[in-house]
């Protein structure tokens, strides 16, 4: 994504952008499976991204992290939440990322982010099994969670929504009312007041496997390149987006040409939501030029 431009358009947008680099992160050779796979470099992993999106909030910056693993947003959303305990969170994504350590099916915690986070699933961590998690806090109620673009999710994970009846629009739902009510109805269940801060989870899985292969768990009939160009502007023009991740890009996997597609479409969401206009920009101070 640096490399196909994103931070000069970033700039050419008029943000005082401020690339923080990448965090290096520590492989643990004696990281057994433990309800989750590498537990010990995940847990380690995401208390630095944590300190560190808890230290760009603080510095009053509009925090962008880009990944990679969605289990980076266990630390994005801590750090979010450190600094600005009132955050309501949107979950764009093809799965709803709620598994607990006991329902995954696959190990891989980037499908169990949330049951980390959330207040009322506290109990259901098996906190004492996982040591490397000992520095996070639930911080996350679940009524601050809307979900947009499900389209796969596992038992447990349809358990917890229906149990606490979250706001959810699966793809269903998208192709029911439309976009647009989606979005609006997804900010008036978590935001109703427009005074939270938003932090907006955008899973790139949740846009198409068409404009989308290179990403680690794709999922046929998502949202359109346009829907996602949507959600991205309505976002934007809230002007309450607060910390924005953008995650499961994976330029390692997929054709050359799902890696190019995959990754202009990251960049263009994220341009998009932090001021970008498919109509177009006025540039301050433009004149026609004359003859
Ligand atoms: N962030 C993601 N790509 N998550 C995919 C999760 C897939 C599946 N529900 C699991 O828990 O393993
Ligand atoms: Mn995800």
């Amino acid at each position: 994504m640096r490399e196909a431009g994103l931070i000069e358009k970033l700039r050419d947008l008029g943000h005082n952008v401020e690339d923080r680099g990448d965090l290096n992160f520590d492989v643990f050779k004696d990281d057994p499976r433990n309800y989750v796979l590498n537990p010990k470099a995940v847990g380690a992993a995401t208390k630095k991204v944590s300190k560190a999106v808890e230290q760009a909030v603080r510095d009053n910056k509009l925090t962008v992290t880009l990944g990679g693993d969605h289990s980076i947003s266990i630390g994005t959303i801590h750090g979010h939440a450190r600094a600005e305990p009132n955050l309501c969170l949107l979950w764009i994504d093809a799965h709803a990322d709620i598994n607990t350590p006991l329902t995954t099916p696959s190990g891989n915690i980037h499908g169990t982010p949330l049951s980390f986070l959330v207040n009322q699933l506290k109990d259901t961590i098996p906190w004492a099994a996982l040591p490397s998690f000992d520095w996070l806090q639930p911080c996350l109620n679940i009524t601050d969670i809307a979900f947009v673009g499900l389209r796969d999710l596992d038992p447990g994970e349809r358990y917890i929504l229906q149990k606490f009846n979250i706001t959810s629009f699966s793809i269903h739902e998208v192709d029911r009312f439309g976009i647009h009510e989606v979005i609006a109805r997804s900010l008036e269940a978590v935001n109703p007041k427009g005074d939270r801060p938003i932090h907006m989870s955008f899973d790139i899985d949740s846009v198409d496997p068409a404009a989308t292969g290179a990403t680690g768990t794709p999922v046929p009939g998502g949202l359109t390149f346009r829907e996602g160009m949507f959600i991205a502007e309505h976002v934007y023009r809230t002007g309450l987006l607060s910390a924005l991740d953008l995650v499961e890009v994976n330029p390692e996997v997929g054709s050359r040409q799902d890696k190019v597609n995959t990754v202009m479409t990251a960049v263009e969401v994220l341009t998009a939501c932090l001021g970008k206009k498919r109509e177009g920009n006025l540039l301050p101070g433009y004149q026609l030029p004359m003859p």
